[in-house]
């Protein structure tokens, strides 16, 4: 079972550990069994005194085994939850940023949320699974010890129970493979559904017709592929139950026809049975969501092994080239696909060369392919043919995440973190506090101890919070799309008048994504797109220092 192997690779000893403690859990309560039946048979004289500490000593051991096995379990299970998370979000983080907007967010919530709840669930019954199934192979053993035709009997009965009990379960785990798939497509919808809310709200028509063809329709064939695979679960634990009792019924009245048996062996099978029962119907009740775990699981691993397919390799510890000179795209190529082969936009072949302290304006259509440009010059997106060179060193996989990390960038869909996360200045709540002031913020929000008090704002000031965030970064190339977009009058005025002129006295390399041709007068340099081409590139004047200190002075 994948989540068993799953547990093994993530502590073995741990498991070992829990493994023998439950069996001896197991096989101390079935010994309690043998010695209850024991006593029962020597009602007429009054039990010994080993029986009793027998006994005692049975339940001690029994008692203690199985809180030492469930302990073990279920730090071993919490630990193997926590590892899942934390593999999955880094496995996310280090895999190529076209790799991840191929998968769509819904596909990767849908794991992070409902794989990870299902498996969850399922490892947080693993410690009572475990005793329960040491307790029954007890039984089991203490029936073979009672007779060698228990024991044929058993190994037969077990075999049949197995090898049907499985066959449905896999049957069932089919059906619940194809549910989760449609699950994914039913994560499309609950996006839709939040962050398309207010279009929904005022349509009716169109909110009808969200609900009528998009969301029932999806998630009824969820439910009937659920339902179809519940099924089986059901049928597997009515059989696993139904061979059980056939097991007992063979023992109970058909082995003493076919075998002579005693009155005393007879009550011991009752009782072992009765005792049994219960540890039978848990782990069969429990079947369904060990099986929904192993659908996770595989889920986890194909967008694991889909998303390794693409890795990224992790920082390197050198320092950001402050010095840098010249960014050169040599005939770089973006393609994206839609499906095995067909492009449905590529952006280049182009070449554009970009040098330290210039202002810089991409301009273009829509879907002229600036934001594309963007994240290929920002490194987020890596050229499928031509290359990216900062004074004259090669831009590859291995150096790649080395050289975002000398870009600031607030992209039109930007994020707004409540933490300043991964800033160590020593006065970063000052600085924070000088800036707010200046993007006049202060009323709305404060800073304390890096962390912002609100992110309730409207769209152009968490604009400007993600602004305030560039400024905190200090890295030497700063971009931005569409910043100015949503901003008033007088703050369009003051992003192109004077945030752009003081971040080029500080001599920062500027790159705009704009539309606003009122200030294109505000760039050095304008570089026209259009259709994944450069379509112009005219110089405006040569990069320049200077500019209204409207942020120099930091406290
Ligand atoms: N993640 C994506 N997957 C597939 N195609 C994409 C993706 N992002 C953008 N495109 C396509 O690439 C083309 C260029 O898009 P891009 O966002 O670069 O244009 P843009 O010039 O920034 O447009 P705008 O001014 O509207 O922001 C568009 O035709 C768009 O459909």
């Amino acid at each position: 079972m994948e989540l068993i192997r799953f547990l093994l690779r993530t502590s073995g000893r741990r498991m070992a550990i829990a493994i023998v403690t439950g069996m001896v859990s197991g096989v101390s309560s079935a010994g309690l069994i043998a010695l209850i039946s024991r006593s029962l048979h020597q009602q007429e004289s009054p039990a010994g005194g080993w029986l009793v500490a027998g006994f005692v000593g049975l339940v001690l051991v029994a008692l203690a085994t199985s809180i030492v096995s469930q302990l073990v379990l279920v730090r071993l299970s919490q630990g193997a939850v926590y590892q899942i998370r934390v593999r999955l979000v880094r496995q996310i983080l280090n895999s190529e940023l076209s790799r991840l907007e191929q998968l769509g967010s819904p596909r990767l919530m849908a794991s992070l949320t409902q794989d990870v709840h299902a498996i969850t669930d399922a490892i947080e019954r693993i410690p009572f699974v475990c005793i329960d199934l040491a307790t029954a192979v007890g039984c089991l053993a203490y029936i073979t010890w009672l007779s060698w035709a228990g024991l044929a009997l058993m190994v037969a009965l077990c075999s049949l129970a197995g090898f049907t009990c499985i066959r449905f379960v896999r049957w069932g785990e089919r059906w619940l493979m194809r549910a989760r798939d449609e699950e994914d497509h039913l994560f499309r919808h609950f996006r839709s559904t939040t962050e398309g809310i207010k279009e929904l709200k005022l349509h009716q028509r169109r909110r009808m017709a969200f609900l009528d063809e998009q969301v029932e329709p999806t998630a009824q064939h969820f439910r009937d592929l659920s339902i179809r695979g519940l099924n089986w679960f059901a049928v597997s634990s009515s059989v696993g139950k139904l061979i059980f009792f056939v097991a007992a019924g063979i023992i109970l009245f058909a082995l003493p026809q076919l075998v002579a048996s005693s009155r005393e062996l007879i009550s011991s099978y009752i009782l072992t049975f009765t005792f049994m029962m219960l540890p039978v119907d848990n782990i069969v009740n429990n079947l369904p969501y060990l099986s929904r775990s192993n659908v996770a699981l595989r889920k986890i691993n194909a967008l694991g092994l889909s998303l390794s397919l693409h890795p990224e390799p992790l920082a390197g510890s050198e320092p950001q080239q402050e010095a840098w000179r010249v960014l050169r795209l040599d005939g770089v190529v973006y393609p994206y696909r839609s499906g095995e082969d067909e492009d449905t936009f590529t952006l280049g072949p182009l070449d554009l060369t970009i040098r330290r302290g210039e202002v810089l304006f991409l301009i273009g259509g829509n879907g002229s392919g600036k934001s594309t440009l963007a994240k290929l010059i920002t490194g987020l997106y890596a050229p499928e043919r031509g290359e990216v060179r900062i004074d004259g060193l090669l831009i590859d996989d291995a150096n790649r995440e080395w050289y975002r990390q000398h870009f600031s960038a607030v992209f039109a869909d930007f994020h707004l973190f409540e933490q300043l996360l991964g800033l160590e200045h020593r006065q970063l709540d000052r600085q924070a506090a000088h800036y707010l002031h200046k993007l006049r913020l202060t009323q709305k929000v404060r800073v304390e101890n890096g962390r912002l008090s609100t992110l309730e704002l409207s769209q152009g000031q968490r604009k400007r919070l993600a602004l305030l965030t560039a400024y905190l970064e200090d890295r030497p190339i700063c971009l931005f799309d569409e910043w100015a977009a949503d901003q008033d009058p007088l703050f369009k005025d003051l992003f192109y008048r004077e945030i752009l002129p003081d971040l080029q006295s500080k001599g920062k390399t500027v790159i705009v994504i704009s539309h606003d041709d009122r200030y294109f007068d505000s760039a050095d340099r304008l570089v026209k797109l259009e259709e994944g081409r450069i379509l112009s590139d005219t110089s405006r004047r040569p990069p320049h220092g200077g500019g209204p200190a409207l942020m120099s002075e930091i406290p």
